[in-house]
């Protein structure tokens, strides 16, 4: 049977989940240290672990099938691969920052500045579509070093928590982009392949949305089942079940992680008692 080729960091900020979202797709992988392609056990698809820099172009040239890489890297690449899904993992921006003692405070004080980035074409497209002209000095790390070091005026780079712009001294000055990790496909796989990856795609999706949920389980007087059931945003409508305690019932439903402590709030205020919250490991609808 055909194999489908994925791409995935091969250490790095992606690796770890890239990893763990195979494994609860289910997908049994033996890699040992330093083997850079692996062959899973129980489902059509070999893994091969690269720089991450490298894999837009191996996809591209269609020596893998597809990857997991983060987006911020497509577009620094100006490619048009496939988006075949959004993992929702790895969120992250790219930001200018300046030294906190910086004098620019403007969009315009950039003009004619240096700038240390890893990622040359999003920079230049970036201060070009603001008419500003900018020089670039590229490195592949620790870009944050650059401004003290007398190396560059301002940086652009990955910002998550912000704690190595802050350990640097350095201040968020504008966003850039947004960016997460996605799984991305050569535009033209045959149709077996396809077939893999659409299975693929549905186990990722039955994952994400079981990560994204919640199980909820509650005891509620049967007087106010109709109401605590318009606060439930339910898949089709709450289990209800009755207790052996007479005029009451367990309420069973499930919820989304974002909404969970407002929808928490409604319920207790509601009459729910006894709320019970509980992982899920898969979402199939
Ligand atoms: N601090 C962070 N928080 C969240 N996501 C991040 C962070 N830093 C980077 N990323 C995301 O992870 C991707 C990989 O970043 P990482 O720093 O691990 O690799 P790299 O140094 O760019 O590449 P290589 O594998 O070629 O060494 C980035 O393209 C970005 O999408
Ligand atoms: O806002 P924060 O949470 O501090 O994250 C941002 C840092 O994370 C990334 O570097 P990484 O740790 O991947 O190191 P690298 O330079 O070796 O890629 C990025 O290049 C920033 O330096
Ligand atoms: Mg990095």
């Amino acid at each position: 049977m055909n194999t489908l080729k994925i791409a995935i960091q091969k250490s790095g900020r992606l690796n770890e989940d890239s990893l763990k979202l195979l494994k609860d797709c289910g997908i049994s992988i033996d890699n040992g240290i330093d083997q850079l392609r692996v062959q899973a056990r129980n489902f059509p698809i070999e893994i091969f672990f690269l720089r991450n820099s490298d894999i837009p172009q191996y996809v591209k040239d269609g020596v893998v099938d597809c990857a997991i890489i983060g987006e911020n890297l497509l577009i620094e690449n100006e490619m048009t691969l496939p988006i075949v899904q959004k993992l929702g993992f790895s969120k992250c921006r790219l930001s200018v920052a300046v030294s906190k003692s910086s004098e620019i405070n403007s969009i315009q004080d950039f003009q004619n500045k240096k700038i240390a980035t890893s990622y040359p074409n999003t920079v230049l497209n970036f201060f070009k579509s603001k008419n500003i002209n900018i020089e670039i000095h590229e490195i592949s790390g620790s870009v944050e070093i650059a401004p003290s070091i007398g190396l560059s005026d301002a940086i652009v780079d990955i910002v998550s928590s912000g704690n190595t712009l802050f350990k640097n001294n350095l201040k968020e000055f504008q966003t850039i982009l947004k960016s997460a990790a996605i799984l991305v496909s050569t535009p033209n796989l045959d149709s077996e392949k396809s077939t893999i990856l659409k299975k693929l795609q549905f186990r990722i999706e039955s994952v994400l949305k079981a990560r994204n949920s919640k199980y909820i389980l509650m005891n509620v007087p049967n007087d106010k089942i109709d109401l605590i059931s318009t606060i439930l945003p339910v898949l089709k409508s709450p289990t209800v079940m009755p207790l052996a305690e007479k005029g009451w019932s367990s309420v069973h439903s499930v919820i989304n992680e974002d909404k969970f402590w407002d929808i928490i709030d409604e319920l207790k205020q509601a009459g729910a008692e006894g709320i019970l919250v509980v992982p899920i490991e898969k979402m199939i609808l």
